[in-house]
């Protein structure tokens, strides 16, 4: 893969996108970005805030705006939210970039990942448990349709699944 592509990270709330992400830049010298903490740095305001206000449309409209903006800058990797799949536009712009990385863990994982916080709207309504299966079986198919690569992260740290992403992507 030509060193100036960027490298997208896509998955569910807790796989570790951010986390990730930004190892994987500092190891593949690339800028990180990160879709969530660029709409927080432009609105001043934090997504639990921005969910109160604009609801989950508004938050979709700035992320979808975000997200077409990176894709258009060089050698960066990208940590998306884990909702950024939902919307059709953002689908097909996925699927026209070189490398989009599925992250996967176990539902166990995945709920001990996020029950501690609370920065994640999404999962303060109802049982948390619940939604996570919920929107893992909506999302699932809608992550596949979008990668090129899907890497797992359980039993890795992440500079473990860092690497397996910079391993991979060099065959693509
Ligand atoms: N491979 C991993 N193994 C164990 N814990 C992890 C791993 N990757 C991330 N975490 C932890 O999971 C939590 C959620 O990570 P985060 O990067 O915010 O996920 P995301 O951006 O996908 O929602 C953080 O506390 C992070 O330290
Ligand atoms: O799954 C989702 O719909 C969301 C995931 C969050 O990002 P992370 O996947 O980084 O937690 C954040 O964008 C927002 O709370 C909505
Ligand atoms: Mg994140």
């Amino acid at each position: 893969m030509p060193i100036a592509d960027n490298i997208i990270l896509v998955g569910p709330m807790g796989v570790g996108k951010s986390t990730i992400g930004r190892i994987l830049a500092s190891l593949s010298s690339r800028e990180f970005k990160d879709t969530d903490h660029v709409i927080e740095a432009r609105t001043g305001a934090n997504i639990p805030w921005i969910f109160d206000v604009e609801g989950e449309e508004g938050f979709r409209t700035r992320e979808s705006s975000v997200l077409k903006e990176l894709v258009e800058q060089p050698q960066l990797v990208i940590a998306t939210g884990g909702g950024i799949v939902t919307q059709s536009i953002n689908r097909s712009l996925l699927q026209q970039q070189n490398c989009v990385v599925y992250l996967t863990a176990s539902l166990e994982d995945l709920i001990k990942r996020t029950c501690r916080d609370k920065k994640r709207p999404l999962l303060q309504v109802g049982n948390p448990e619940q939604r996570i299966k919920e929107l893992m079986s909506t999302r699932d198919p809608l992550y596949r349709e979008v990668c090129s690569l899907v890497v797992s992260t359980e039993s890795k740290s992440p500079k473990q699944v860092a690497e397996k992403i910079i391993q991979l992507s060099q065959q693509l």
